[in-house]
């Protein structure tokens, strides 16, 4: 067969096979895509994390005849549950997030989790000696345990039909350790510091082989469709600076690494990175900015403005890992976030004022230097009103549109 011949069908095959296709392909919306890239958009693109949730209505409905992990587990259903902000924002939102939760990880390595009415996540039988994690499976064939995501993912994209992105996730290794430990929710996390400070060695282990996890998990998410990645490191913040570079940080570098060298050696591109590190940037930003991601989310302990020069003074010549896929251009690392979610409680003109705020660089703000994706510095909570929060949606079009044109400000 003649080389040209071959060369079409090559491409033929590609275009084909959805695996092939880089992120944006078919988009009608790239605007996340262009800013995780670190490109200045012309004006932020935005999404909300928790944005399928208790807030709306329509998520309470679903809610009172199916529990909350069936909906995990039915992909019909998280599709849906996925696409209900979609439509209620039509043309506000920039991505969709698939319906899941960070808790599915413990459960594809052994581990029983329920989600209890008013408490929360609950594991009856938590670790508790270093002898326990023999009751972890050794391998986990993360395609048996959580093949479900991947249909979600797949039906989402169906239902999405280009008009957004579709965001994949899972939670970082030190936040989903703290949960197998402490067994729920906690305030001080006794048993899972005691575990890193009596146990240093067993607890890096047990953080590396949940990192192998959610690395296999966020390729296969990826595989599936999504097009951009988070990685939630929600209890960051309740560790020392020292303890975060010894018990967080290596393993969220080993995902960014592990997702983007196992992506190289397939025919996927790699999508986007997000790394969510709550309340660890104030010691540990430089750090994070260099850790593998393409963008780094802000809690709003955070200024963005001074958030922005960190990142610059950490990474002067864009992403410093060997870009791969999607990445190739060593490109700016963008930020994400970060009002406080409580100000969504304050009313509409609370909320544009803080808009207006966050968007300006001389209040401090992300300004109109910079690649910027907006959103709140953590989920949205349940009492929320829908109707504040399509204000919240408004207000970052109208003002991230302003300032993007107006770069004399910084
Ligand atoms: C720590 C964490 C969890 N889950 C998650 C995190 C990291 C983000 C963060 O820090 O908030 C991540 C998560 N959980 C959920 C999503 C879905 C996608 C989205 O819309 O963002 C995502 C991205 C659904 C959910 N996960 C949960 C709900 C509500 C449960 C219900 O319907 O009863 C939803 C919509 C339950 C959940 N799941 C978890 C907790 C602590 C709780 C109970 C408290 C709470 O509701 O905030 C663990």
């Amino acid at each position: 067969m003649s080389r040209a011949i071959l060369t079409h069908l090559n491409s033929f095959a590609k275009k084909s096979n959805p695996e092939c296709r880089r992120p944006e392909e078919g988009l009608q919306n790239d605007l996340i895509l262009r800013a995780a890239r670190g490109e200045e958009t012309e004006r932020a693109p935005v999404w909300v994390m928790r944005q399928a949730g208790r807030y709306l209505p329509e998520f309470r409905q679903l809610r009172e005849k199916h529990e909350f992990f069936e909906c995990c587990r039915t992909p019909a259903l998280a599709a849906e549950i996925t696409m209900q902000p979609i439509r209620r924002y039509a043309g506000l939102l920039d991505a969709a997030i698939i319906f899941s939760d960070i808790l599915v990880i413990p459960q594809a390595m052994g581990l029983v989790v329920e989600m209890l009415p008013q408490k929360g996540p609950h594991f009856p039988d938590p670790l508790v000696e270093p002898s326990d994690v023999e009751r972890l499976r050794k391998k986990v064939d993360v395609e048996k345990e959580l093949g479900y995501v991947y249909e979600a993912i797949r039906q989402t994209r169906r239902l999405l039909d280009g008009q957004v992105p579709l965001i994949g996730f899972c939670g970082a290794p030190w936040t989903l350790m703290a949960y197998m430990i402490e067994g729920g929710g906690s305030r001080g996390f006794e048993k899972a510091k005691k575990w890193l400070f009596k146990h240093p060695e067993q607890s890096k282990e047990l953080l590396e082989r949940i990192a192998d996890v959610c690395i296999d998990f966020l390729v296969g998410q990826v595989k599936a469709g999504a097009q951009l990645l988070q990685v939630f490191d929600s209890w960051a913040g309740e560790l020392s600076p020292s303890d975060f570079r010894t018990f967080s940080l290596p393993y969220l570098r080993q995902i960014a690494s592990g997702v983007r060298d196992a992506l190289s050696r397939t025919s996927t591109p790699c999508v986007p990175l997000i790394c969510f590190a709550k309340g660890a940037l104030g010691h540990s930003l430089p750090e994070v900015a260099k850790s593998g991601y393409d963008v780094v989310a802000l809690d709003w302990l955070v200024e963005p403005s001074v958030a922005r020069r960190v990142v610059e003074l950490a990474n002067p010549g864009g992403n410093s890992y060997k870009g791969l896929g999607a990445n190739e251009a060593g490109h700016k690392i963008a930020l994400q976030g970060n009002m406080d979610p409580s100000i969504l409680y304050a009313g509409k003109e609370a909320i544009e004022r803080e808009v207006e705020k966050m968007c300006r660089a001389r209040k401090g703000g992300f300004g109109g230097q910079g690649a910027w994706i907006a959103n709140l510095g953590h989920g949205i909570t349940p009492g929320v009103d829908p109707e504040d929060l399509r204000h919240f949606l408004k207000c970052i079009h109208k003002y991230s549109r302003e300032v993007a044109g107006q770069k004399d400000e910084e």
